[in-house]
């Protein structure tokens, strides 16, 4: 993020694939490096768009190797991480094992996790600060379900997500802060929320995030779209004003798919 001559601010475009559990080890490897070869191919430049995968764990030592081996220039996260910092926790991942395996970024509170692993908001506000307890940026996923919005509570609903999930955070951390709001009812569903819509909310969010931690950090934080984006529609979507990347899950998988994403100004007004 860089502040402009205007006094305004620019932030990096940050277009994210999370790979949910798809991809082993190897499958993993290879989808990353047709992504980076396409990318490559492209010319990409990626300190104009920012580019992150979230492999599965399994995958992360994996990508460490390549990313390394090869300096590439997409970055990686882990898609969810401990509260705690180590000790007996069976089956938790320490964010300091992470941060280790050269992780930028953490999903928090995906609303897979929220709704199949039933993570409250305190235990997700635990989990944004383990995240930057070890060095590591959260993605916090806020959105709401569609018994929600077509009650007309969406608003009121994310942004009680949102309070909950940051609270205690400094306003030095809510600048670097990623939140990606991923309405439920468009995820993996061919559902997308219209520009307008996403617009709404992140506009919203970053009210919030103002009257939370001051107008400064809320312009520097990045707020991301979730939910059935495509190249077809990412250009519309990421053309918002408060709309500064996308989360991508199933489009992610298909490194043609993903790329012509990464590369939405290439097809802006298109
Ligand atoms: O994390 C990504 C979101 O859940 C969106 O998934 P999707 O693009 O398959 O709808």
């Amino acid at each position: 993020m860089t502040t402009s001559s205007n006094g305004t601010f620019d932030r990096t475009p940050l277009i994210a694939g999370n790979w949910k559990m798809n991809m082993d080890h190897v499958q993993g490897i290879t989808l990353l490096q047709k992504l980076a070869w396409t990318l490559d191919d492209a010319r990409h430049d990626f300190s104009r768009v920012e580019v992150a995968v979230f492999p599965p764990f399994t995958d992360l030592r994996g990508v460490q190797t390549l990313v390394h081996g090869d300096d590439l220039k997409v970055h990686y996260g882990a898609q969810d991480l401990s509260e705690f910092d180590s000790g007996a926790y069976t089956g938790d991942i320490s964010g300091a094992f992470l941060s280790k395996l050269g992780c930028a970024y953490a999903l928090v509170g995906h609303s897979e996790r929220r709704t199949i692993h039933r993570e409250t908001d305190e235990v997700l506000n635990a989990k944004t600060k383990a995240a930057y307890r070890h060095g590591l940026v959260p993605v916090l996923c806020v959105g709401e379900g569609l018994d929600v919005r077509q009650a007309g509570q969406h608003v009121e609903h994310t942004l009680a997500q949102l309070r909950a999930d940051v609270d205690g955070l400094t306003a030095e951390q809510a600048a670097t802060l990623v939140v990606a709001y991923e309405p439920v009812w468009a995820i993996g569903t061919g559902e997308v929320a219209g520009p307008e819509d996403a617009q709404e909310m992140c506009a919203a969010i970053r009210a919030e995030l103002a009257t939370i931690f001051g107008l400064e950090a809320a312009a520097a934080a990045r707020l991301l779209y979730g939910g059935s984006v495509k190249a077809a529609n990412a250009a519309a979507i990421l053309g918002q004003p408060d709309v500064d990347g996308v989360l991508v899950g199933g489009a992610s998988l298909d490194p043609a798919e993903f790329a012509s994403i990464v590369r939405f100004e290439s097809h802006a007004g298109a």
